[in-house]
């Protein structure tokens, strides 16, 4: 049966037009919120066109594949021509293949801004006009208890970790991770959250797919035409009474430790991103970024694809993204031992934390970060919760634990990786 053919329509907005006036994230409604936003440029949509639920190894092949399918159903009519532009899909992927489910949304409507153009995409007969403004209802009061993994029970598995690398040659670092549940008095409206935390995490990347919301300072992969780009994070400093920024930035430059955890991150990128790059650039030596919460070491890598590859949809984004996850930001070193290994000593369901996140076009171009600095909304609301109105949320955050990590040290700095959440959940300015 050939399917319908949708119209995608993208035309571009002008100044004096609300849609291209107002802040991207402004002009989102209420519910079913998806945003991929940076610096105020990025992607925001809403509505559903087509979606893809999947799950195990297989589901990065699976989606491409739903996507390719997706495109041939769109007539496009572009106007505008930038990455971003036409039909697009939001996309939140598991961490594991087991267990995890992961998702791709085509939204209705898509409101976009690059290089100081703003643009309209619409789909069939979705509206083109902006939704009724409803105001930003905050959450109320929140309340914190264990998630699926306690503090105490995220140091032990810490302890465990180093017990384990100390004992053996073959295993050089495991990111462990847990959870912190928050109860919110009133509903959570999903863009309280993203504001406080665009407004706070500027230069990171504010997403919001399918209910999991955050603020990501690490890219994991990006595509545009044939240049690829990431910046790999790894190693983490966190603000101390008595020590200004320059000196935080200096011990962390300074720190074997860090340092030797973050050059397994950018070699696990690089080696797997090699193979598909005519030209692959490593920068030596990494730089740093510095957040509210915490500093970290960083590498800008870039590349530029095989052209030949390209023909053959090999350099699908999807595919990529396929090869270069997990990398040893958040899974460790070797891979498939790391990955066993967290989900052993953590015993949580990751979900989409640490997964990759963001969106890709029907031109092959898109963006996805690494689902860190973020909050789950749980479908099923507690029980206490629900009965008052509220909504429950999961928080995560991780450390790269290798041979001569200190449990107590990473609790602290999971602790100043988990602020960035709370603190926009709570509204703090
Ligand atoms: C796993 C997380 O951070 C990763 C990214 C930056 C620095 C990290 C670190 O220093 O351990 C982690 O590899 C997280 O924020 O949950």
């Amino acid at each position: 049966m050939t399917p319908r053919l949708l119209t995608a329509r993208t035309r571009r907005l002008e100044p004096g037009d609300p849609r291209c006036d107002l802040p991207l994230l402004d002009l989102l409604p209420a519910e079913g919120v998806l945003s991929w936003v940076r610096d105020g440029a990025g992607l925001v949509g809403w509505g559903t066109a087509a979606r893809l639920d999947v799950s195990g190894p297989d589901r990065f092949t699976h989606a491409d594949a739903w996507w390719q399918h997706q495109c041939q159903r769109f007539e496009v009519v572009d106007a505008v021509g930038l990455p971003g532009c036409g039909p697009v899909a939001f996309a939140s992927m598991a961490f594991a293949d087991d267990p995890g489910q992961s998702v791709l949304v085509v939204p209705e409507v898509v409101i976009g801004e690059r290089d100081g153009v703003r643009w309209i995409t619409t789909i069939g007969d979705a509206s083109a006009e902006p939704p009724q403004p409803q105001p930003v209802r905050p959450p109320g009061t929140v309340s914190y208890s264990d998630g699926q993994l306690s503090t105490t029970g995220y140091r032990q598995a810490v302890a465990e970790a180093v017990r384990l690398m100390q004992q053996s040659d073959d295993l050089h670092k495991i990111v462990l991770a847990h959870d912190l549940l928050a109860t919110t008095s009133e509903p959570l409206d999903t863009r309280f959250l993203l504001h406080n935390l665009a407004a706070r995490y500027p230069t990171c990347w504010t997403f919001a797919v399918d209910g999991l919301i955050g603020a990501t300072p690490e890219l994991l992969l990006e595509r545009v035409g044939y240049e690829v780009r990431s910046r790999v994070l790894a190693g983490t400093i966190w603000p101390r009474d008595g020590h200004t920024p320059d000196q935080l930035a200096a011990e962390l430059m300074a720190s074997a430790k860090n340092r030797s955890e973050h050059a397994y991150a950018t070699e696990s990128l690089a080696v797997q991103l090699q193979p598909f790059c005519s030209d692959l650039v490593v920068p030596n030596e990494p730089e740093i970024i510095r957040l509210r919460n915490v500093l970290h070491l960083a590498t800008n890598v870039e590349g530029k694809l095989r052209e030949d590859d390209a023909a053959t949809g090999a350099t699908s984004l999807l595919r990529m993204v396929d090869a270069v996850h997990p990398t040893a930001a958040v899974g460790g070193t070797p891979t498939d031992d790391a990955v066993r290994m967290i989900g052993q000593l953590e015993g949580m369901d990751r979900g989409r934390y640490a997964g990759p996140v963001g969106w890709l076009d029907g031109s092959g171009n898109g963006e996805f970060g690494v689902a860190l600095r973020c909050a789950q909304v749980e479908a099923a609301a507690l029980e206490g919760a629900h009965e008052r109105g509220g909504s429950r949320v999961r928080l995560f955050a991780g450390c790269g634990v290798v041979a001569d990590s200190d449990p107590d040290l990473e609790v602290a700095e999971a602790e100043a990786k988990l602020l960035a959440v709370r603190e926009a959940l709570e509204g703090v300015r």
